[in-house]
């Protein structure tokens, strides 16, 4: 497993409730970025529309709120990488929008890893 180490927070976030969020994050499958500035996470889906569907959901809200994640997608499953750039670190916006992105997975038909749609090399 993974260790996790303090996570660096953004210059003027209330450091107290952020850890208490960042934790509550790390319990629904966040896991830290490798300079701990930030939480990525994998959503599965059985299509590859149904990923693009994901992406273009949190594209919007990104727009909306001025803060966008690094995306990854793949046929079936996207991964998702919040960090906040100015000022540098995690923040409460990258909670925000973590949770926004677990609320629409459900929506937007995520399943478990082992169910996603998998493409690859046949051996
Ligand atoms: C001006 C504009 O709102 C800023 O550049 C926003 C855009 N999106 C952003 N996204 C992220 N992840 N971090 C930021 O600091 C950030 N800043």
């Amino acid at each position: 497993m993974a260790s996790t180490r303090a996570f660096q927070f953004a210059e003027g976030e209330d450091t107290q409730q952020l850890a208490r969020d960042a934790e509550a994050l790390l319990k629904k499958g966040w896991a830290q970025d490798g300079d701990a500035m930030g939480v990525t996470k994998t959503f599965h889906f059985k299509s590859y529309f149904k990923a693009v569907a994901f992406v273009n959901m949190i594209a919007a809200e990104s727009s909306s709120k001025k803060h966008h994640p690094t995306m990854t997608v793949r046929i079936g499953s996207v991964d998702v990488h919040w960090t906040t750039h100015r000022p540098r670190g995690f923040s409460q916006k990258d909670v925000a929008m973590a949770q926004h992105c677990d609320q629409g997975a459900g929506l937007m038909g995520a399943v478990d890893p082992g169910q996603g749609l998998k493409c690859g090399p046949t051996v």
